[in-house]
C-alpha cells in the first residue's frame, strides 16, 4: 500500500499542488532538491557561531528560510523522487496530527533507511499495525508503571555523579564534555528499564546498536541513488552481520525468560519493558492480534533508539543553557533545595519543580532534538482549505515554528523560561514531542528522567561554560552540539 504511493506519478502530485497555489524550487532529475539543500547547509554550518546565541534557524534550515521567503508558508520541494510539502501553519498541523494518525505515517524511503536498524517497531509502523502496537505498549508508559522507573533513574544518576566526583578528586580535572556523560547515562537508564535483570547483556546489545545506527545513517545517504541498496557493498555486509549479532543476543534474553516461565520458576516474564511485551504476546493471542518475536525485537531496538539519544541531547543543551545563564542556574538550584530538602527527588516532588520544568521546556523550544516531523498521506486528505493527494509527504519544520517571531514574539531567539510560566498559549506552536495520537509515547518518561537527572546534578555541582566550548549546533537527524558541551564543574559540599 505504501509502495503504491510511489507509483503515482510525482508530476501529478506537483500539478495538483500547483493548482492550489503551492509551488517550490525546480527539482533536478533523480536527485530533486537534495543537492541544493546540502550545498546551503554546508555553507551555513561551515563556521562556528560567534557568540552563544540561539538564532539558529538560518544556520540549520537555510533552505527553509530561502524557500519560505520565496514561495510562502507552504511550499513543495523534492527529496530525490519523493515530493515533500513543508507546512508551518499551526492550525493545519494540529488538524493533521490529531485527526489523521492512521491514514498518514512514515514513508517508504524512511522505512527503508531504518529497516536493518529498528525495523517496523512503533516508530516506523503504519496504519493498523501501528495502531495495535501503540495500544499494547502504551500502558508501559503511564501511571504506576511509569513511576516505577524513577528508582532506576535515581540509581543510574547517582553512579554518574559519583564517577564525576571521583574524577575531579583523583585527577583534579575540572572540565568535562557533559554530552558524553549524558549519553552514557540515558543509555544505562533505558537498558535498566528495558532489561532490568539482564542489564549487563542489555548494555552489550546497545553498544552494538550504536554502531549499527551509525552504519545505517551512512548507508541511507546513498539510498537516493536508485538501485544502490541492492549492491552487496561493505556497508550492507557489515550492517547485516551486526544486525544478526544484536538479534542473537536479544533472542538469548527472550529465550531464557520463556524457559523460566515454562519450567514454572516464575509466573511472569518480568516487570521491565521486555517482560511486559512478552506478557502481552501471550495475552493478545485470544483477540486475534499477536506480537511475534521479530516485532518484540524491533520494539526493543526502537525504544533504545528513540529513548536515549533524544533525552541525552535535551540534557546536554539544558546544561549548556544553565551554564551560560548563571542566574537561572541559581534559581533552579534554590528550588530543588527547597522542594527536595537535600535528598534525592521523589516522583511526587517532581511536579513541584516548576522553574526546572520551565527551563526544560525552554530548552526543548530552542533546541528541539527532533527538528522536523514527517508524515506521508496514504489517502487523499482534506486539510483546511488544502487537498493533500495520496503520496505527498508533509514535513513540519518544528525548529522553525519554535523560533517564529510571529508565534513567540520579538524575543523568540532569547532564552527566557519565564514565557512558560503562564499556561495559556496558542496550542500547536510548542511540539517537541509532536501531538495527537501519534505523539511521543515516551514523553512523560523523558520529562521524568530529565527532571531527576538535572535536579540531582544541579544540587551536587555548580557549572560554568568552558572557554573551550564552541557553539556550533548541527543537524544529524537530531540537533547536536558539533564539538560537545564543555563545562567546568565545581562540587557543592553537602550540608554538614
Ligand atoms: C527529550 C526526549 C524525546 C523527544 C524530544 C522525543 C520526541 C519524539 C517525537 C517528536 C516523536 C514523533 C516522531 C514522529 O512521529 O515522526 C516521538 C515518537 C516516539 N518516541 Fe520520543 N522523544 C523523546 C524521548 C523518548 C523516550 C524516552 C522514549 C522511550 C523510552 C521515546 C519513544 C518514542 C517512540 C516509541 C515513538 C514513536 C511513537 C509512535 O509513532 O506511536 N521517546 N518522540
Amino acid at each position: 500500500d505504501t509502495l503504491s504511493c510511489y507509483f503515482l506519478t510525482p508530476r501529478r502530485i506537483k500539478k495538483i499542488m500547483e493548482k492550489q497555489g503551492v509551488r517550490g524550487p525546480k527539482p533536478r532529475p533523480l536527485n530533486g532538491n537534495i543537492l541544493d539543500m546540502a550545498t546551503l547547509v554546508a555553507k551555513s554550518t561551515s563556521h562556528d557561531m560567534h557568540t552563544i546565541n540561539h538564532d539558529i534557524v538560518g544556520r540549520l534550515l537555510p533552505h527553509y528560510v530561502a524557500w519560505s521567503k520565496q514561495y510562502g508558508k507552504r511550499f513543495i520541494y523534492w527529496n530525490g523522487i519523493e515530493p515533500r510539502m513543508c507546512l508551518s501553519e499551526t492550525e493545519l498541523i494540529k488538524e493533521l496530527l490529531s485527526k489523521y494518525s492512521t491514514i498518514s505515517g512514515k514513508s517508504w524511503l524512511q522505512q527503508q533507511g531504518s529497516k536493518h536498524f529498528i525495523g517496523r517497531g512503533l516508530l516506523m509502523a503504519n496504519g493498523e499495525d501501528w495502531y495495535h502496537q501503540r495500544h499494547i505498549i502504551a500502558p508501559a508508559f503511564t501511571g504506576d508503571r511509569l513511576k516505577s522507573y524513577a528508582g532506576y533513574m535515581v540509581e543510574c544518576t547517582k553512579e554518574m555523579l559519583l564517577s564525576l566526583k571521583n574524577e575531579i578528586e583523583i585527577s583534579g580535572r575540572k572540565e568535562f564534555e557533559i554530552g558524553e556523560y549524558m549519553t552514557r547515562l540515558t543509555a544505562d537508564i533505558i537498558s535498566r528499564t528495558e532489561f532490568d535483570s539482564s542489564y549487563e547483556k542489555g548494555k552489550q546489545i546497545f553498544r552494538l546498536l550504536t554502531v549499527l545506527q551509525q552504519l545505517c545513517a551512512e548507508a541511507s545517504r546513498h539510498l537516493c541513488l536508485p538501485g544502490s541498496r541492492f549492491f552487496p557493498s561493505k556497508y550492507n555486509r557489515e550492517i547485516k552481520s551486526l544486525k544478526m549479532e544484536v538479534e542473537k543476543l536479544l533472542m538469548e534474553i527472550i529465550q531464557s525468560r520463556k524457559d523460566c516461565v515454562e519450567i514454572g520458576r516464575s509466573s511472569s516474564y518480568g516487570n521491565d519493558l521486555l517482560g511486559m511485551l512478552l506478557n502481552e504476546m501471550q495475552k493478545k493471542r485470544e483477540n486475534g492480534f499477536t506480537l511475534n518475536l521479530q516485532q518484540i525485537m524491533d520494539e526493543c531496538k526502537t525504544f533504545f533508539f528513540a529513548g536515549h539519544e533524544t533525552t541525552a541531547l535535551l540534557l546536554s543543551w539544558t546544561v549548556m543553557l544553565l551554564a551560560s545563564n548563571p542566574s537561572w542556574q541559581e534559581k533552579v538550584r534554590a528550588e530543588v533545595k527547597q522542594v527536595c530538602n537535600g535528598g534525592t527527588p521523589s516522583v511526587d516532588q517532581l511536579s513541584k519543580l516548576t522553574l526546572l520544568n520551565m527551563v526544560i521546556n525552554e530548552s526543548l523550544r530552542l533546541y528541539p532534538p527532533a527538528t522536523v516531523l514527517p508524515r506521508m498521506a496514504f489517502e487523499d486528505i482534506k486539510l483546511g482549505d488544502l487537498h493533500i493527494p495520496k503520496g505527498l509527504s508533509i514535513w513540519i519544520p518544528v525548529l522553525a515554528i519554535h523560533h517564529s517571531e510571529e508565534l513567540w514574539g520579538k524575543d523568540a531567539n532569547e532564552f527566557n523560561p519565564e514565557r512558560f510560566a503562564s499556561k495559556s498559549f496558542t496550542p500547536g506552536r510548542f511540539i517537541p514531542f509532536a501531538t495527537g495520537p501519534r505523539n511521543c509515547i515516551g514523553q512523560s518518561f523523558a520529562m521524568m528522567e530529565a527532571k531527576i537527572i538535572l535536579a540531582m546534578l544541579i544540587s551536587r555541582f555548580s557549572f560554568t561554560i568552558s572557554p573551550n566550548y564552541r557553539h556550533a549546533p548541527v543537524i544529524v537527524l537530531t540537533i547536536k552540539p558539533k564539538y560537545g558541551v564543555q563545562v567546568c564543574l565545581t562540587p557543592i559540599d553537602p550540608p554538614n
